[in-house]
């Protein structure tokens, strides 16, 4: 497995936010996290990164018990905000990450090359970011995650505020990424993305409320949508 979460609570102050979670994760799996916003999901895969520790419980990313400083080699991390330079152009922006992980020389050209190319940046490389539409600067995350050719790829709503369109170029770009046995957990609040998950986790107030494949979830609860069986497990209206 390379995502092991084992009974894991966190809280800040007095006000538990993640109450007891457990899932695994396999190697080149695509697991989501669904849930209404403020439900938990930014804090549980913080855990998985090691952002936040876990209160009780252990969180273990190929078999290392997070956080663990050594274990941020092998994962790619996109958070929900764009964390770009506006003033350098993409390509600036991606060297800057490349260099910041090490990578040098001949290596790091192709690395450069191949995810701007994944992402369909590559003829937008010498604009300046801060004339990046919302969803270029998404896919350039993306890329800058996927740099350093991560074991597993841990994303953030990697697309809010993208249009269908690209939305569903994202998704073929994640499916590209999985078939090279790289892991995906993604967090989403969008019930048709839920759907291109190999499994999903439910989560409603910092409980994972039911998890499994998308048709097992919808044929437990004799639902037609994901939607509907989130409803039906007991989760909140979106
Ligand atoms: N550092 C923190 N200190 C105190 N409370 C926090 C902290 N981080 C998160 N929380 C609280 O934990 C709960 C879960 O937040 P979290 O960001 O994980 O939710 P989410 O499901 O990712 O929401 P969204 O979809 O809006 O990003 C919220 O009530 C939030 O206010």
């Amino acid at each position: 497995m390379s995502i092991v979460l084992q009974s894991v609570s966190k809280s800040f102050g007095k006000k538990e936010v993640i109450k007891d979670v457990s899932f695994s994760v396999g190697k080149g799996e695509i697991f989501g996290l669904l849930g209404p916003s403020g439900s938990g999901k930014t804090t549980l895969i913080k855990m998985i990164v090691g952002i936040e520790e876990a209160s009780i419980g252990d969180a273990n990313v190929l078999g290392v018990k997070m956080p663990d400083l050594k274990s941020l080699q092998k994962i790619g991390f996109m958070a929900q905000s764009d964390a770009l330079y506006g003033e350098l152009t993409g390509k600036e922006n991606i060297a800057f990450f490349a260099a910041l992980s090490g990578l040098k020389g001949k290596k790091k050209k192709e690395r450069i090359q191949y995810v701007m190319d994944l992402v369909n940046l590559s003829e937008h490389a010498s604009k300046r970011t801060g004339d990046y539409s919302g969803g270029m600067k998404r896919r350039l995350s993306l890329a800058i995650a996927m740099l350093h050719e991560p074991q597993i790829l841990v994303l953030d709503e990697p697309t809010v505020g993208i249009d269908p369109i690209l939305r569903q170029s994202i998704w073929e770009e994640l499916e590209n990424i999985r078939r090279t046995g790289t892991t995906i957990i993604v967090t989403t609040h969008v019930m048709d993305e839920a759907e291109k998950c190999d499994r999903i986790g439910f989560i409603r107030e910092g409980v994972l409320i039911a998890s499994g494949t998308p048709e097992q979830l919808k044929s437990e609860t004799m639902s037609h949508s994901i939607e509907e069986a989130f409803l039906a497990y007991g989760g909140a209206k979106q």
